[in-house]
């Protein structure tokens, strides 16, 4: 799904006026998958609300494979994976996936079985356990399945794997990737981790703090598995780290 952002802008009012977007054009291509990193509070989760419909803009547009938010949402091809999974405690494992699926029966090319969705992020032998006797790192293994089984062409995550341990966190973006990879739906990946946004995405965007503008829009091409101690991927670090804390310090 293309996304086309244009002249966005969004002030929350608190009463006082609290900018946190300001003028932000953005371009994202089918297919692609792009972090959004920046300092805290400079509009990140605003822009994914926006781009959900969950919010309406200021001013601007944002256009969805030419539809609004509202009419994607309504045709289901938004998924959204946040750093709580948001599982229902009443129903087991395979419950959760399978009411998901029933929500979108009506999707013409919707051909994915709960078990293969299970089978994917490696949930088979979980499948009639509560959500609660879950690790973490399962829970959002399980919100990744509902995520896949729900087939939508927009993935929006705010930090999803933020709150897990280092090592889970590494495993399960490194699933996302496998997930991501067959069918390329178009991925927004909020972070605070360059790292991950630069092992992870084809594209990473740069916000400045609040009210958060682009500041710069990197492309990262460089083959997977991507490995942090070779030349290239220090050079982007070094870049993106850069445009970082000049955007810090402007603001400042
Ligand atoms: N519902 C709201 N009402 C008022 N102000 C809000 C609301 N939601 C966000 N803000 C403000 O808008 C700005 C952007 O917030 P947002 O949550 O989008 O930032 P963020 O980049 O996602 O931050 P973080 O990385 O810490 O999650 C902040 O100044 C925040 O205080």
């Amino acid at each position: 799904m293309k996304v086309e952002i244009a002249a966005l802008n969004h002030t929350f009012f608190t009463p006082q006026p609290r900018p946190a977007l300001l003028n932000l054009d953005l371009h994202i291509p089918s297919g692609q998958f792009a972090a959004i990193i920046g300092p805290s509070g400079c509009g990140k989760s605003t822009l994914l609300r926006l781009i959900a419909g969950l919010l309406q803009p200021t001013s601007g547009s944002i256009l969805l494979d030419g539809k609004t938010p509202a009419e994607a949402n309504a045709a289901r091809q938004v998924a959204w994976l946040a750093q709580s999974p948001a599982l229902l405690p009443w129903l087991t494992v395979e419950g959760n996936i399978a009411l998901a699926r029933k929500l979108l029966a009506t999707r013409l090319n919707h051909q994915m079985s709960v078990q293969q969705a299970l089978q994917r992020v490696g949930l088979e032998n979980a499948a009639r356990a509560y959500p609660f006797t879950l690790s973490g790192g399962m829970q959002q293994r399980l919100a990744l399945a509902r995520l896949l089984i729900q087939n939508a062409g927009l993935w929006l995550m705010d930090e999803p794997f933020a709150a897990l341990d280092e090592i889970t966190r590494e495993q399960l973006a490194a699933m996302l990737l496998d997930l991501w990879q067959p069918a390329q739906p178009t991925v927004l990946w909020v972070t605070h981790n360059i790292y991950e946004a630069l092992r992870l995405a084809e594209r990473v965007i740069v916000l400045s703090p609040a009210p958060g503008q682009m500041v710069a829009d990197f492309s990262v091409a460089l083959p997977h598995p991507r490995r942090e101690d070779t030349p290239a991927f220090q050079n982007l670090l070094y870049e993106v780290r850069t445009a970082l804390n000049q955007a810090v310090e402007a603001a400042a």
